[in-house]
């Protein structure tokens, strides 16, 4: 059966359209595949336009932020803020801690937190709460500042250029509520924590040295979940948790080197993904998580894959005439079954996807009927899961319209026997490398990201003209209107 298990992670391709012989004779993967593949692994691969080397495998590396022998100032502060021993310039203990950041200083933190959350260590945890505030909008502090007590909760900026306006906009909104509460000084002293590739800018924001948390401009982003910016996730866990997922990703990395492609995960996913996106046309791909924990995985990877290989332009800057990266969309499977997935069984449009099973669940801490109920609830989404891929590749037909299923729809099924730090970090280190390896069969940077510092550009620009009244050339009469009826 073409199943190949790898490191904490399964991948069944059976309802693939070719078989893995006739996949590896189309495979445009270069000779210099292997040591493309070392090359990322110990950080000495390069991102061209951006002149750095691309290195969050090393920053998942045993010595980057978690380090039994020595105290890294990470272990420090995720110690001191779990044990109830920072305190507030106020004197009390901090009890909530706000991740504010956008992209992968947000998604990774928000998605490993949640996915992980039961597994906290608690015997050093006093009663920590961990939130997220992403959007620019303000929507989200709206929501969650009067629920929160600014003499007990701390803020961490995480941004890695520490210049993104929607974490900045956030920042500012938040200096505003605290301000008739404590002190400037005192909010910075004792309420803040940085996170960033760029210390300079920490230091010129006022953040003390010993509350600044940096990682290495090669981290791209949506790559960042592992270092330093994976503090909220360390938080929210504690060390031992966030050290298993990291040496998950790092059994996945070792995988993806070593196997060979046959039995290779990541590249087995690049392959098929390839060809279904150049030889079928299907140009998109649903991420259907059959677990809760894993919900945002989607959004997770809408950054991941679509930021890095949705591009026209090649990575020696050629243009491009072939189909690169597809649409990556999704949502958790079950609640999926009862909205989205009538379309995907009878309607007109191709898809694929990927299934995320998870087998067995354990809920301790529950009686043994409840516990019990909790595990038949997983084999039931487990099964549902099994229904619905069948489904959409063998299809179904009565000979009426009505009940028509044409099915060929391609998917992959990523199987876990549960879902732990170690299988989590592993599954996502096997999409990072299917990326990695779909950048190299179409010839992308994969690393740089174009098309986002194009659409900050107009935005500035757009609200300079709000704000400020400055004259915008070349404007259309639409654009024009709203600007006007703002000013
Ligand atoms: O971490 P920051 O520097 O604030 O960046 C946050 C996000 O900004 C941009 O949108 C980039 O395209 C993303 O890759 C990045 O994750």
């Amino acid at each position: 059966m073409p199943l190949i298990k790898g490191p904490h992670l399964s991948l069944d391709y059976s309802y693939q359209h070719i078989t893995i012989s006739e996949l590896t004779k189309t495979s445009q993967l270069p000779d210099s595949f292997a040591q493309l593949k070392q090359k990322l692994v110990k950080g000495e691969f390069r991102n061209p336009t951006e002149n750095r080397p691309v290195s969050h495998c090393l920053a998942r590396s045993i010595h980057s932020v978690v380090d039994k022998k020595k105290s890294t100032r990470f272990c420090d502060i995720v110690r001191k803020l779990r044990s109830g021993r920072w305190l507030g310039s106020t004197g009390q203990p901090i009890t909530d801690v706000v991740n504010l950041g956008v992209g992968g200083s947000d998604l990774g933190p928000l998605m490993g937190a949640a996915a992980l959350n039961e597994f906290a260590d608690d015997a050093t945890l006093h009663n920590l709460n961990v939130h997220f505030v992403s959007s620019m909008d303000g929507g989200q502090l709206h929501k969650l500042l009067p629920t929160l007590d600014a003499e007990t909760t701390l803020f961490i900026i995480a941004s890695k250029s520490f210049g993104t306006i929607d974490t900045l906009a956030n920042v500012a909104t938040v200096r505003e509520w605290v301000k008739p509460v404590l002190n400037d000084d005192g909010w910075l002293a004792h309420h803040v924590i940085g996170v960033s590739s760029n210390a300079q800018r920490m230091v010129d924001y006022g953040i003390p040295a010993a509350h600044q948390l940096t990682f290495g401009e090669g981290v791209g982003g949506r790559y960042s979940l592992w270092s330093a910016i994976g503090l909220s996730i360390a938080l929210a866990t504690g060390l031992h948790v966030f050290e298993q997922m990291l040496a998950g990703a790092r059994a996945m990395d070792e995988h993806f080197v070593e196997a060979p492609i046959e039995q290779n995960i990541p590249v087995l996913m690049a392959l098929y993904g390839a060809y279904n996106r150049e030889q079928r046309g299907i140009n998109n791909l649903a991420i259907l998580p059959y677990d809760g924990r894993l919900q945002m995985l989607p959004s997770y990877l809408q950054q991941l894959d679509m930021e890095s290989n949705g591009k026209q332009c090649r990575y020696d800057g050629e243009a491009i005439d072939y189909a690169t990266g597809p649409i990556i969309w999704g949502g958790h499977g079950p609640n999926g079954q009862h909205a989205f997935f009538q379309h995907l069984h009878q309607g007109y449009d191709d898809f694929a996807a990927d299934f995320i099973i998870v087998l067995s669940r354990h809920a301790p801490g529950f009686s043994s009927n409840v516990a019990d109920a909790l595990a038949a609830q997983q084999r039931l989404s487990v099964a549902n899961a099994l229904a619905h891929r069948r489904l959409m590749w063998f299809g179904s037909s009565d000979g009426t319209p009505r009940n028509e299923y044409p099915g060929k729809h391609p998917s992959n099924a990523l199987v876990m026997e549960e879902l732990t730090p170690e299988s989590f970090g592993a599954l996502i280190a096997a999409y990072e490398h299917k990326v990695f390896t779909q950048g190299v069969i179409w010839q992308i940077n994969s690393f740089d990201q174009p098309g986002v510092e194009k659409g900050k550009k107009i935005a500035t620009e757009i609200y300079d003209a709000i704000e400020n009244g400055s004259e915008l050339s070349n404007i259309d009469e639409s654009t024009a209107y709203w600007i006007n009826k703002l000013r």
